[in-house]
């Protein structure tokens, strides 16, 4: 059951900035639910992908996660907290929101090394103090990028949907993961409205879910579990969604424990 003191964390995919008007729609949704408190956990793999070619960069992933070389940490942290963090605060001024450009740290999430072999990949734990109850209590829109510090001051390359996640679990907050499909789909290509774990891992192994979606479903089961709520996954195609998904109606899928 929400409450009018239920923070919604919404994490908004990377693809989303190729799309400004997408953007203006989903911020003009969140403008008009002027009583909800919202956190946006943004990504931007495409813009990674962009600066990291026009630097020269070659670049891959495993099990969807960037691999991220200490090299090509000023693109990626340039991108994602620089470029993606201010296009989204622009949209959301225009829409007369006030937005809080944060990384991770500020948010009150850690990170450190998840893999040696992965580079500068961060995993999240628990941090300094947020910021965000605080910037919440006067009014502002927190958007978080996947930037996160270590206590030594180090820089990586989080994955924003286990960004999302951390900053869900920390507020206590429902999740909701806006991506570029509607729902995750079936072998037939068709929208699964439920999740359970098991269908999760079958689903993993015979490939039908793979990719960003692989660390997206994963991510959404270990948030539901820890936060014992469902996590849903839809468009920001269509920003309606949300708020039918506020108003407690089922729209795209449910990853449920
Ligand atoms: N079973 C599936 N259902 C839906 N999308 C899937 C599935 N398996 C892989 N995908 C891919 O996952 C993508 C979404 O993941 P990702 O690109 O990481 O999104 P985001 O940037 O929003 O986090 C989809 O565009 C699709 O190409
Ligand atoms: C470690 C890792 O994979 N980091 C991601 C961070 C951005 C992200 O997650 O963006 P989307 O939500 O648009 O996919 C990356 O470099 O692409």
């Amino acid at each position: 059951m929400t409450s009018s003191n239920t923070t919604w964390v919404i994490k908004l995919g990377g693809a989303l900035l190729n799309s400004p008007q997408s953007v203006q729609a989903l911020f003009a949704t969140l403008a008009t639910m002027t009583d909800t408190r919202f956190v946006v956990v943004h990504g931007g793999g495409s813009l990674v992908d962009r600066w990291l070619h026009d630097a020269g960069f070659a670049t891959a992933k495993h099990q969807g996660l960037r691999i991220s070389p200490a090299e090509q940490m000023p693109y990626i942290v340039g991108a994602l907290a620089g470029c993606a963090n201010k296009q989204l605060m622009g949209a959301a001024i225009a829409n007369g929101l006030e937005p809080a450009g944060l990384s991770l740290y500020e948010a009150g999430v850690n990170a450190q090394q998840k893999l040696k072999a992965l580079g500068r990949v961060g995993e999240c734990s628990q941090g300094a103090r947020s910021a965000i109850p605080a910037l919440l209590e006067v009014g502002k829109l927190p958007v978080v990028s996947s930037v996160g510090f270590d206590e030594q001051g180090q820089w990586f390359n989080v994955n924003a949907d286990e960004a999302a996640a951390a900053i869900a679990k920390q507020l206590d907050g429902e999740l909701i993961f806006m991506t570029d499909v509607e729902a995750v789909l079936d072998k037939s290509a068709q929208p699964l409205h439920q999740l359970s774990a098991e269908q999760i891992d079958e689903l993993i192994a015979q490939g039908v879910i793979s990719g960003g979606m692989e660390v997206k479903v994963k991510t959404s089961l270990l948030a539901a579990q820890h936060l014992r709520r469902g996590v849903y996954i839809s468009s920001w195609q269509k920003p309606e969604n949300l708020v039918a998904l506020l108003n407690g109606e089922h729209v795209g899928t449910q990853i449920t424990m």
